[in-house]
């Protein structure tokens, strides 16, 4: 599992380590860390290597120095542009010993940043120690003129992309774009959620030995989806196993209905039964044909491609007391599912018209949102998006990391909504539900796409094979 703290909660957990031991050690540690990574992305040494720092006020400027004088003596010219009127001092010491060569605001005080940058090109990387876990939102003029002069260079930024806001991911005026963020001790909320996460590259997470709390966003491993798929067990049933019942598709829109099938009949519940118009039932069972109709189930998908039904599939389905999975044309009527163990499957769009925000709004603050819907709507959401997000009415949440733009087609959602309810069905609680569903998705999505581009039925097609792997 990857876990994501919050600025507080790694303030508490450090000054706790800084009390027992000696004053320095974290960002030694920290400096280490990035030294090696920087050394990883220059690929072939540091001899010889123009390594640019660019350095603001706090200690985030402090970890790049200390790595600026590693890498100095391992050979590396490394230069350092001090971007405030103060910066670590100790760290200043260090890199000059090093044989590293410090330059002061003055030259890189605002336009002249362009004029400095364009006079020292040829730069094999940039170091982002302008601000890290301390810095507020957006990036003043002068560290934005020396970026735009920079661009093209590989960044690696320390802890995290400058300008991001640490505990939303939300950004808010220039940031930093980095290839690899190094980040120490924990995942901030930015490393998973977007946009933020957009900006961060790869990830690069160095052990400081902090003493971390429970995390309140976190993002799920192969490892962790493994561990949570449902077995049957030996004397297993297709009851046992569980029934997942889809509302899903109508006589406009069949395709729908085809497609949240595929993604419940994965195999993962025991049995799938269709409750729709009978052309489409008879359509599904061509695809289909171990899809039986109508009863009992332990587990509904309603709502996507139900058109004008959306609404009485919905009700009558709340009328079992079983948990749903509420898509598309039903999330217009989620206010009739509060408190009912239930995954509402919203892309920006849909969360937008649910809350009253406008989609942009919503892809600004995915995680925001997230959370509000769930509180507000007392259920499960399952935000859609590059990074989709997963949020409990309590706050905590996960963020899916699989995932491929060859997703952003139509009726994956369908798919994924039909997965999640099989999931449901299988026994897992509507939070492991819709986070081990938006996983597999996510990763069927990729695997399906290694032969080419896909259309959605492609994502249900590879589940076995991705299932079988896991
Ligand atoms: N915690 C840990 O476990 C460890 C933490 N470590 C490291 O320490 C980092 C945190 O250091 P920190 O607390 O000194 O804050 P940091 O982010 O460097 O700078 C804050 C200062 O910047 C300024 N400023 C603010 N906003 C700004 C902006 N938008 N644009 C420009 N400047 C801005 C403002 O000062 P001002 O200029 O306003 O006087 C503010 O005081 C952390 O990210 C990690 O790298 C590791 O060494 C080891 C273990
Ligand atoms: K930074």
């Amino acid at each position: 599992m990857i876990r994501a703290h919050t600025v507080e909660q790694v303030r508490a957990a450090e000054a706790d380590l800084l009390a027992r031991l000696p004053e320095g050690t974290l960002m030694q540690r920290a400096a280490h860390g990035l030294a090696h990574a920087v050394v990883d992305l220059l690929g072939s040494g540091a001899y010889g290597r123009r390594v640019l720092l660019l350095v603001g006020s706090g200690d985030n400027g402090g970890d790049a120095l200390y790595a600026g004088a590693l890498l100095a003596r391992r050979g590396a010219q490394v230069e350092a542009w001090l971007l405030s009127d103060t910066a670590h001092e100790r760290g200043v010491a260090a890199l000059r010993a090093a044989g590293g060569r410090v330059r002061h605001r003055e030259v890189t005080r605002s336009g002249d940043g362009r004029r400095a940058a364009s006079s020292t090109c040829g730069y094999d990387v940039v170091v982002d120690g302008i601000v890290g876990i301390g810095g507020r939102p957006g990036l003043r003029p002068a560290a934005a003129a020396v970026l735009d002069a920079l661009a093209g260079i590989p960044v690696v930024a320390v802890d995290l992309p400058s300008g991001v806001d640490a505990d939303t991911g939300e950004l808010e005026g220039p940031h930093v774009t980095a290839d690899l963020t190094v980040t120490f001790g924990t995942h901030k909320p930015c490393h998973l959620a977007d946009p933020a996460a957009a900006a961060c590259g790869a990830i690069h997470l160095v052990d400081i030995g902090l003493d971390l709390p429970e995390a309140l966003l976190e993002a799920l491993q192969p490892s962790d989806v493994a561990a949570l798929l449902p077995r049957p067990v030996p004397d297993a049933h297709k009851y046992t196993r569980g029934v997942v019942g889809v509302r899903a598709g109508s006589a406009t829109y069949p395709g729908a209905a085809l497609l949240s099938v595929s993604g419940a009949a994965c195999g993962l519940a025991g049995m799938v039964r269709y409750d729709g118009d009978d052309p489409v039932l008879d359509l599904v069972r061509a695809a289909h044909p171990e899809v039986v109709g109508p009863g009992r189930v332990q587990a509904w998908v309603v709502g996507s491609g139900s058109a004008a039904g959306a609404e009485s599939a919905l009700r009558a389905s709340l009328a079992d007391a079983v948990p749903l999975v509420v898509d598309a044309d039903a999330l217009a009527f989620a206010d009739l599912v509060a408190g009912r163990p239930a995954v509402l499957t919203p892309h920006a769009g849909e969360l937008g018209q649910m809350l009253g925000e406008e989609r942009e709004v919503i892809e600004s603050a995915p995680l925001r949102f997230a959370r509000r819907a769930a509180e507000q709507y007392d259920a499960v959401v399952l935000l859609k998006g590059r990074r989709s997000v997963i949020a409990r009415p309590d706050g905590r949440a996960r963020v899916t990391l699989s995932g491929t733009p060859w997703l952003a087609t139509a009726g994956a959602g369908d798919v994924l909504g039909g997965l999640v309810g099989a999931l449901l069905a299988a026994g897992l609680d509507p939070f492991d539900a819709a986070s081990v569903g938006s996983w597999l998705h996510g990763a069927a999505g990729t695997l399906a796409a290694q032969r080419g581009p896909i259309v959605a039925s492609d994502v249900a097609v590879a589940l076995p094979a991705l299932l079988g792997s896991l």
